[in-house]
């Protein structure tokens, strides 16, 4: 391989993507990425996801490779902001430039190695910074002050923005030092600042924004503003630093923090020094498990040669530098169709609209449900049934509807119309507040609790059939299954036709419950996503209600069957159910499973046992998965084509999670190749090879199947 500089730049994962066949569909696959591009950078509209807007401008390097002749001049592959933002009036110092993206440990390990041969040797270390998802801006500061704030524009100039920018946090007026510098970075918006610019956005009578990117973009460019929606800064990024000259990139960046400017490695994700495409994977893991904790949108982790020679003798392409790389995350906002909407009464009494939707992947996990809010909101957004939706996942967060498409609104589609009455008790909702609730609260959806908890497959207490809990319910004698722990004889004596001898059974009954184990106790709270055999798995996982409540969402997905999004909803109940669990706990309620192990005694074991063999062990004593062979090794897959609502690196990322290795090429040892639309050669080589063939979307409903708990088999889905 040479080492000039490829046709296509590297930015677009040409590699993977099918061509378009006809240079008419090319030309209007550009017109399509430059019109997306212009409301993304203006923070306008989104006309598409990023995945989509990624796919899209892979089949057009795709294109460009295969039909040179056809590749237009400033094509979206060769320029920043894909030639749809204008320049602006402030000239840049040097050009604002893109980032080139991995997705995967092999495109990063070539990239390094591509650098390598480029310097004619190893990088002198790299920094690992977060990719935060704002917009970027320039900085100068003469003498100390801040005089000019600049967008990227098209890379060559910007806009001025330094009206806009004065109140953005870390990034002050004034610097500790009188010094004349210029500092690069993102402004973006934190999550909370997000929910806060959207209320006070729709208070002004504004349409919310899709996400805190498009709100930062639009917060940023927005001359005239009725009030002032919170930024924030983090510099990645110096130039003319006095005294900076041979500075390494870490060790300039901490001068601009002594300056006081905000800067990525002083951020919770630090700025971690790495040596080798190891010791990089290990620190964007680090920042991958630490997404949804930082209270902002990152896309990616950016690596960076550290030293400025390793800079200077890597150069840069008219789009991104060499000496730099951004191995991007999993997309967390994606489209995908709405298929109904439910209205949910919960334990306290709110009514909220959730989202009914086609499986689709968002930030690496199978959603089907999402949040719309609350009905004010939903009535604002205009978000219909059969819309194609944005649908939103932050971190470990439940996933929310953002908006709808609706350039695609299909024929027809009615606006929603808000409950008149509970859902649960047909009595009035009380709508003076954002969040609506029944009138009733708690006392609401407490007859069918309380009926829930007291079942025979739960508590089993005889004796408190439907009459006599509603007697109780409308008495006010008890809204939650711990009151049942309070009643005494004299109490429900007074209720209607409950004699004495009844009464006192009823209390024995009541208190010989106290002795039923945890699996029960769960089963009766009726957490959603459970029932009767998964409450009994969680019981006998975890033992204890201490351990289970102290369970993170990861731990709870160690039990059979519970995927990312039932995880999150267990853990968000048993919170949500903490004040009752409390009540009952001090009421003398079994919390531990018998004849089980606490589980942080397994914990222990497991962990001794783990270290005393090489973990082959380990692999083969789970349930098999639909892609293992017998003997629990891996199977080889080969995913080519599109599978329905994953990109390239997803269906990779989904062959290894149903337990497979996926694989570029097909050979005979491949064991399955998944074909989907715009497969080429490697299908048809499959055939001649007479390799098992599945269908994407099979796969993609075999993937579904997994991620719900049903245990599928290979065999259930192939044709
Ligand atoms: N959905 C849409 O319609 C649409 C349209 C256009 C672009 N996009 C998205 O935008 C991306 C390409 O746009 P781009 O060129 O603006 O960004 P990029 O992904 O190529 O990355 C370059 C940018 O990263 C930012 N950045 C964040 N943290 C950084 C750090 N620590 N160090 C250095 N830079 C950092 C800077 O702003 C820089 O300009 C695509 O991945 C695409 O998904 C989406
Ligand atoms: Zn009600």
């Amino acid at each position: 391989m040479s080492t000039t500089t490829p046709a296509v730049s590297p930015v677009v994962d040409a590699a993977h993507a099918a061509p378009f066949t006809g240079a008419e569909e090319y030309h209007a696959a550009i017109a399509e990425i430059r019109a997306a591009a212009a409301s993304y950078y203006a923070g306008e509209d989104l006309a598409m996801d990023d995945a989509t807007y990624d796919a899209l401008l892979a089949r057009v390097a795709a294109t460009e490779v295969a039909e040179p002749g056809w590749t237009v001049a400033g094509s979206p592959t060769e320029v920043v902001a894909a030639g749809a933002v204008a320049g602006g009036d402030v000239e840049h110092s040097t050009p604002m430039l893109s980032l080139a993206n991995v997705f995967d440990a092999d495109e990063l390990h070539a990239w390094a190695a591509r650098l390598e041969r480029v310097l004619g040797r190893p990088a002198r270390g790299y920094t690992v910074e977060p990719k935060i998802d704002g917009m970027a801006i320039a900085a100068r500061y003469v003498d100390g002050r801040l005089v000019q704030v600049a967008t990227r524009g098209d890379g060559r100039a910007g806009e001025d923005v330094t009206g806009q920018a004065a109140a953005v946090a870390g990034l002050p007026g004034e610097l500790a030092r009188a010094v004349t510098v210029e500092v690069r970075g993102e402004v973006f918006m934190t999550d909370a600042d997000f929910t806060r610019a959207n209320e006070l956005r729709t208070a002004h009578g504004g349409q919310p924004f899709a996400n805190p990117r498009n709100a930062a973009a639009g917060t940023l460019r927005a001359q005239d503003r009725a009030y002032v929606a919170p930024l924030s800064f983090l510099a990645y990024g110096v130039h003319d630093l006095p005294g900076g000259e041979g500075l390494f990139h870490s060790a300039a960046m901490a001068a601009v923090a002594e300056l006081g400017v905000a800067t990525t490695a002083g951020s919770p994700t630090g700025m971690p020094l790495c040596s080798t495409v190891d010791e990089l994977l290990a620190a964007i893991a680090a920042l991958g498990a630490a997404r949804g904790t930082l209270g902002f949108d990152i896309d990616g982790a950016v690596i960076k040669a550290d030293d400025p020679a390793d800079r200077d003798a890597a150069g840069s392409s008219s789009r991104a530098p060499r000496w730099a790389i951004a191995h991007k995350f999993p997309a967390d906002t994606r489209t995908g169709k709405l298929l109904g909407i439910e209205v949910q009464v919960g334990r306290t009494g709110v009514i909220t609209p959730v989202a009914v939707l086609e499986p689709v992947q968002v930030g690496g996990v199978v959603v089907t449900s999402a949040t719309l809010h609350n009905f004010d909101d939903l009535v604002r957004r205009d978000v219909r049934v059969g819309d194609t939706v944005f649908v939103r996942r932050a971190g470990e967060v439940i996933p929310e509807i953002t908006g709808a498409k609706l350039d695609v609104r299909p024929d027809g589609a009615e606006p929603f119309t808000p409950p008149e009455v509970c859902p649960r008790c047909g009595g009035d909702i009380d709508r003076s507040q954002k969040r609506w609730r029944c009138v009733q609260g708690r006392a609401c959806g407490a007859v069918e609790s309380l009926a829930y908890f007291t079942a025979r497959d739960s508590m089993d207490i005889e004796g408190l059939g439907d009459k006599v809990i509603r007697a109780l319910v409308a008495a006010g004698h008890v809204t939650d299954p711990a009151d049942l722990y309070d009643l005494d004889v004299e109490t429900l004596e007074q209720l209607d036709r409950l004699g004495r001898t009844s009464a006192t059974k009823l209390v024995t009954a009541i208190d010989a419950s106290r002795t039923q184990p945890l699996s029960r106790v769960l089963t009766g709270l009726g957490v959603r996503m459970t029932g009767r055999s998964m409450s009994r798995r969680l019981a006998r996982h975890f033992a204890s209600m201490q351990d289970l409540r102290a369970a993170t969402v990861e731990q709870l997905q160690e039990v059979e069957a519970v995927g990312p999004e039932r995880a999150a909803t267990i853990h968000a109940e048993l919170a949500d159910l903490g004040p009752v669990i409390d009540k009952l706990i001090a009421r003398g309620v079994t919390t531990t499973e018998p004849g089980v192990t606490p589980y942080a005694e397994r914990v222990a074991a497991a962990a001794a046992a783990a270290a005393s063999d090489d973990g082959a062990g380990a692999a083969a004593a789970g349930p098999r998965l639909p892609l293992q062979n017998e003997d629990g090794t891996p199977m080889t897959v080969v995913v080519t084509g599109s599978v329905p609502g994953l990109t390239r690196n997803e269906g990779n990322e989904a062959v290894e999670h149903l337990g497979g290795k996926s694989s570029g090429s097909v050979s005979k040892r491949t064991a399955l190749v998944v074909v989907g639309d715009g497969a080429g050669t490697k299908a048809a080589k499959a055939e001649e090879l007479g390799l098992t063939i599945m269908p994407a979307d099979r796969f993609a409903a075999l993937l579904t199947a997994h991620t719900n708990g049903d245990h599928p088999t290979l065999a259930d889905f192939l044709p």
